[in-house]
């Protein structure tokens, strides 16, 4: 499983080297890595490969087209994965939270519990992951 990645969406915007480094680059090495073992990778990757334009809940037969860094680091990772290991599963999933690290619903908890009033985007629409795979309770 292979999760590791550059996630600082709105800064890869300043760090396209790194990004891409660390999402591309260094997701084939770990895909090789595999396949020199022969073992299979299952990679993570994300709904920002997509541009948002389409209606819905996109399927694996939409073409990516990336707007963002971040979007496109991840493409690149994705083609890596595939070139490197015959042997692969990416999941483009979003919106993954947990109470670990940094997410939209700790985010917005954290505001509210200071904050009188928050704002919110409004052009966003997402299917949060299964419990089962990313449970708010440890
Ligand atoms: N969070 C989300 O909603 C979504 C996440 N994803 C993907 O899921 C995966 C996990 O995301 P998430 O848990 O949110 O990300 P985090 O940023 O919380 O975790 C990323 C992990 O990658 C490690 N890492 C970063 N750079 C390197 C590097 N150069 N070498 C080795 N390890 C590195 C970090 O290590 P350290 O802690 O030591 O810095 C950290 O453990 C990523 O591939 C992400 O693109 C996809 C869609 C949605
Ligand atoms: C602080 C703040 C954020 N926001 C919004 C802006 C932005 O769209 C969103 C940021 O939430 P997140 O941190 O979950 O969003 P983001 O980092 O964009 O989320 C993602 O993580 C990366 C790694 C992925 O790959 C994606 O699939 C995705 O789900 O919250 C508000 O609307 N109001 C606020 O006050």
């Amino acid at each position: 499983m292979s999760a590791a990645a550059y996630t600082a969406v709105d800064q890869a915007e300043d760090e396209s080297d790194l990004a891409f480094a660390v999402n591309g680059i260094g997701a084939g090495h770990v895909a090789a890595a595999a396949a020199r073992i022969g073992v299979p990778v299952v990679h993570l990757s994300t709904d920002y490969v997509f541009d948002g334009s389409g209606e819905g809940a996109y399927s694996e037969e939409d073409e990516p087209a990336p707007r963002s860094v971040y979007g496109a680091s991840k493409l690149a990772g994705e083609r890596a994965v595939a070139k490197a290991n015959p042997r692969h599963l990416i999941l483009r999933t979003a919106w993954v939270h947990s109470p670990f690290g940094k997410n939209f619903v700790k985010t917005m908890l954290r505001l509210a519990a200071d904050r009188d009033e928050i704002t919110v985007v409004a052009d966003q629409w997402g299917i949060p992951p299964l419990r089962l795979i990313s449970p708010m309770q440890p």
